[in-house]
């Protein structure tokens, strides 16, 4: 019997995408997958190991060994920046990251402030623009930030747009554009290449049929 794989999801939004995807790719998942408050499911069938995990921690499993693969958005790659490899653009769960804030107003001139979940992207996007500002890390309801005089700009997940909208903010910037991403841990990478061609392989097959189909 060939190793167990152990593949750490993101729970959240990518969540049933990502289940989709492997269901579509041949895999056996069973109906706990889908409603249940376990952390760890075993498919036996499959020999996987699923380990659910926060988005933003996914990386983290992955880098450490402890997961030898996993789906994370593109976003949480960029903030993270771990040290594993992609392995495949799994183009689920689009959305971009943008510099978004109030209409008709400038960054402070003495002190200007950016609020976001994403510090890292958000440095580096400011750095490169020669713009030195204070980054404020929050958690959530970043579009709060603007409104309520915490910052001058945002740097935030836009997908239909709608909460820009509803809270009367306009993007300034598209930074970059964000799909989800299968990732991999270097020495499991070599150790159990073949399983893990294999599960590549019929991913990406599913991924490229859904791309002739949309
Ligand atoms: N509208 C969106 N807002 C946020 N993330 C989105 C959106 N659309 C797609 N995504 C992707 O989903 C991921 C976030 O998923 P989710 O919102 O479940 O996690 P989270 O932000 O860590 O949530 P929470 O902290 O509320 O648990 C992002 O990393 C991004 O790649
Ligand atoms: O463009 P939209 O479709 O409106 O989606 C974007 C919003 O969704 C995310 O927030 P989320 O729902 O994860 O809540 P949060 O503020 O707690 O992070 C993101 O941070 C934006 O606020």
């Amino acid at each position: 019997m060939s190793d167990v794989l152990t593949i750490a999801m993101p729970k959240g939004r990518i969540f049933e995408e990502a289940a989709n995807l492997l269901r579509e790719a041949g895999f056996k998942l069973p109906p706990e997958f889908d409603d249940s408050r376990k952390l760890i499911i075993d498919v036996e069938e499959e020999n996987f190991r699923f380990i659910l995990a926060k988005p933003m921690d996914v990386p983290t499993y992955v880098e450490h060994g402890v997961a030898d693969l996993g789906i994370a958005g593109k976003d949480v790659m960029l903030e993270e920046e771990r040290d594993v490899y992609e392995l495949l653009d799994l183009k689920i769960s689009a959305c971009y990251l943008a510099v978004a804030g109030l209409p008709n107003t400038k960054l402070n001139e003495i002190a200007p402030r950016v609020a976001t979940k994403y510090p890292k992207v958000a440095a580096a996007y400011f750095r490169e623009q020669g713009s030195q500002v204070e980054i404020i890390k929050l958690n959530g309801s970043i579009e709060l930030a603007p409104i309520i005089g915490l910052s001058d700009r945002i740097v935030d997940i836009v997908s239909t747009g709608k909460t820009l909208v509803e809270n009367g903010l306009i993007e300034y910037e598209r930074i970059v554009d964000i799909t989800s991403r299968l990732i991999v841990n270097p020495a499991s990478y070599r150790m159990k290449d073949e399983r893990i061609s294999d599960l590549v392989e019929r991913l990406n097959h599913v991924v490229k049929g859904n791309a002739l189909t949309r």
